[in-house]
Parts: C-alpha cells; sequence; structure tokens
C-alpha cells in the first residue's frame, strides 16, 4: 500500500494512545455488513418487546433529548431507523445498537472483529506503561462487548478505558480530544490518535495530539492525507533492539504483515 511504510513510531513524552474501532483496530466490513444489520432488523422487535420497561423508556427518552421533540414509540422508531440507513452517529442510536449487540454476543451470535496485529501493539504499549484507551462512535457498554468477544480472547485487560459520543463528544471535533486529554490528565502533545477518518484526525491535530491515519489494505477507501499512515499498528511498535526513548523512528524499512 503507497504510503503506508511513512508512519514514524511515536516514543518521546508518549503517554497514551487512543485508538478508533471501525476501520482501525476492526474492520470496517465487519461493522457495516455484520454488526450494523444485526441491529437494524431488530430495532422494531427490540422496543416492541420491552414497551413500557425502564429500558425502553431510556430510548425514547434519548432520541426525545436528543431531538428536542417529544416522542413516542412509533416517532422514535422511525428516527432510529432513520439513523441506521444513513449510519447517522447519533447517540441514542449508538446506545440501542450496544443494547442490541450484547444480546448478540451473549447469543454465540456476535463476535468483535481484530486485526491480529492489535493484541500484540496494546501488549507491547502495556509493557512500556503507555495507556491504552479506545474512542468509538460506538457506545462505551459495545465497545467493551467487542473487545470482549474476538477470535484473539477477551482483550479488555488490555484496555485502560473507553470514551464515545456521550462522554467525550463528537469525534470531529477538537474539543472532545481537549475533554479526553483533561479527562487522562495528559499534555494533548503526549497522546497519539490512530483512525481512519481524516476529519478525526484533523480534530486530534487541531487539539494538539499526535496523530496516525490507518488504511487496512482490504478497505478500498481513499487515503487519508495529511497524516501519517499505516495500514496496520505494526509499524508504530519498535522491533526488538530499535530503542523506546529516541526521537521518532522512520519505519519505512519495518515489515508490515498486512501489506502481503
Ligand atoms: C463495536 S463499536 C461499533 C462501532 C460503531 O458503532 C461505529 O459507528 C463505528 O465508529 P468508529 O468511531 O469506531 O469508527
Ligand atoms: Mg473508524
Amino acid at each position: 500500500m503507497p504510503g503506508s511504510r511513512r508512519a514514524r513510531v511515536p516514543e518521546i513524552g508518549l503517554r497514551a494512545v487512543v485508538l478508533d474501532i471501525e476501520g482501525t483496530t476492526g474492520s470496517l466490513s465487519h461493522v457495516r455488513e455484520v454488526l450494523f444489520p444485526y441491529a437494524r432488523e431488530r430495532l422494531a422487535p427490540w422496543l416492541a418487546a420491552r414497551r413500557g420497561t425502564a429500558p425502553w423508556r431510556q430510548i425514547l427518552d434519548a432520541v426525545t433529548a436528543y431531538t428536542g421533540e417529544a416522542q413516542d414509540e412509533a416517532s422514535a422508531l422511525a428516527l432510529l431507523e432513520q439513523w441506521a440507513d444513513a449510519d447517522v452517529k447519533a447517540p441514542p442510536l449508538k446506545t440501542l445498537q450496544g443494547l442490541i449487540w450484547s444480546g448478540g454476543y451473549a447469543a454465540g451470535e456476535l463476535h468483535g472483529h481484530v486485526y491480529p496485529d492489535v493484541p500484540p501493539a496494546l501488549e507491547y504499549w502495556q509493557t512500556q506503561g503507555t495507556g491504552r484507551f479506545i474512542y468509538s462512535s460506538g457506545s462505551v457498554a459495545a465497545q467493551r462487548d467487542w473487545f470482549g468477544h474476538t477470535a484473539h480472547g477477551d482483550l479488555r485487560q488490555l484496555l485502560d478505558g473507553y470514551f464515545d459520543l456521550t462522554t467525550a463528544g463528537p469525534k470531529a471535533d477538537a474539543d472532545s480530544y481537549r475533554a479526553i486529554a483533561a479527562e487522562l490528565g495528559h499534555a494533548p502533545a503526549d497522546l497519539l490518535f490512530v483512525s481512519d477518518v481524516g476529519a478525526e484526525l484533523d480534530a486530534a491535530a487541531e487539539a494538539g495530539w499526535q496523530t496516525v491515519a490507518v488504511r487496512r489494505p482490504d478497505d478500498e477507501r481513499a487515503a487519508v492525507t495529511g497524516h501519517e499512515a499505516v495500514a496496520s499498528l505494526t509499524p508504530l511498535v519498535p522491533r526488538p533492539g530499535q530503542g523506546s526513548s529516541t526521537a521518532l523512528v522512520d519505519t519505512q524499512t519495518q515489515e508490515d504483515p498486512d501489506d502481503e
């Protein structure tokens, strides 16, 4: 993948790495072709089966608060279905998707897709004392379920925390990255955000963060420009002997298994 070997290993002052899910640590197509349809076909039955209960009320109240207009089940469902069909990252939809997916994981019908380079990268940062966090549009509950049910096992012990739209804010808003930095208690320049979306990386950079763009080989979208670029997390992890306290290390010659 042209340009995927330009990334440098961020080293000096790196206190925490914050990773996106869809298109970065996990497959875009798995999210869009498996996870989203699973929730989409269960939106109406989920609400109908819980009519009048606290979870049902929670969703209706969330749609009401988000839209600023009172909603009943029918109007809330219509909005939720519209958002799902257009992949609108609306927090009420993300909450409901997470609730529906949790049933799918429990039933063994879903798993979280995590690329094979992710666990070793998380393990490396863990050995370095570097914090490891997730920031996704998916709800925190959905993120936990995703990393708790992967082909590599339960990866949650490798993660220190999770941020979503309700705890940090919109992903293309620089204030969200300022909020995360404040929550983590680190200077923005000591934080690295890794994502597949240029607008998110631009927002993080505007907030003073280090950034790296990911474009996975199975992802046919155009490359993100204006940020260091990789095809997996492997180039962000120094090989043995490469040292851990040098300035940014050029990784142009580092092997990237996902390129093969
Ligand atoms: C398992 S989290 C589901 C991901 C999701 O709902 C989504 O919208 C993807 O957003 P991301 O910020 O991870 O690209
Ligand atoms: Mg993404």
